[in-house]
């Protein structure tokens, strides 16, 4: 049985973290030694140039892949400990997760796409349960609706939710609003940053986007796998001006 504290101040810290990928004839660090503490209710984005090192720290972070060196806590767990059971299970009741392309399955309906984490866990979620996790996303009426009778940002609204039906202690998300235009992009980035203020949700989003990653409380920069910087309420001309500074 694993330990969870949902009163701990820290929802997710990454210490020393290194990850190194070996391939035949290669080896690639793509983290060097990232530590970073992901406080409980606050809105973190993740930045940097292309191959810094922002997806495999997502990934670290969310017990989807072992670092090579240091440790990863979620929760008040030390995921780094975890066997690969224990790890799946952590993510199942622990850890939610977006991605760019949403990840619906197209054959069922938004409250069956939402209710469907509880139902692998094999728990029998309540009509009001779904009702509520889709309200709270703004989809009170497309409960019925299949993606591809939802657009982008719906479908990615449901998405979110699905995410957080288990009621996780870090939201991850990986480029969330790649896929949806602008005007899209900031309903939903509106929504996450709703979460975290109303519901003090924490979430964890890397973005290349500056005007998304001013929609958290923080941005950490990476570049080459270190973390190389912080803004604390940023706006989105000073992360563009960090962001052209560490790309140049
Ligand atoms: N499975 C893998 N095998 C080998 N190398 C990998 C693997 N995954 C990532 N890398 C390398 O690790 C480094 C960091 O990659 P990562 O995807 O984390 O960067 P990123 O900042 O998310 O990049 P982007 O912004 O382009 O998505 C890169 O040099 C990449 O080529």
């Amino acid at each position: 049985m694993l330990a969870t504290d949902q009163t701990t101040a820290v929802a997710a810290a990454l210490h020393g973290v290194r990850k190194i990928y070996r391939t035949r004839s290669q080896r690639v660090t793509a983290l060097d030694g990232v530590t970073i503490v992901f406080p409980a209710g606050t809105f973190t984005a993740v930045m940097g140039p292309s191959g810094s090192g922002k997806s495999t720290l997502l990934q670290c972070a969310a017990g989807l892949d072992s670092p090579t060196e240091g440790t990863v806590e979620v929760a008040g767990v030390t995921v780094t400990k975890l066997n690969e059971t224990q790890r799946t299970l952590l993510r199942r009741d622990r850890i939610g997760f977006v991605f760019q392309s949403f990840n619906l399955l197209p054959s069922l309906t938004a409250a069956q796409n939402v209710e469907l984490p509880l139902r692998l866990a094999r728990r029998r979620p309540s009509g009001a349960q779904i009702r509520d996790a889709l309200a709270a996303v703004g989809l009170a009426d497309r409960a019925k609706h299949r993606p591809t009778e939802l657009s982008g940002g719906q479908q990615q609204r449901v998405a979110i939710a699905r995410a957080l039906i288990s009621r996780p202690a870090v939201l991850f998300a990986d480029e969330p609003t790649g896929a949806l235009d602008s005007t899209t992009s900031r309903e939903v980035l509106t929504l996450l940053r709703g979460l975290v203020d109303r519901e003090r949700q924490t979430i964890v989003m890397v973005t290349h986007d500056p005007i998304a990653a001013s929609y958290a409380h923080r941005v950490v920069f990476l570049a080459d796998g270190r973390v190389v910087g912080q803004l604390a309420d940023p706006t989105a001309d000073a992360v563009a001006a960090r962001l052209a500074h560490l790309e140049s």
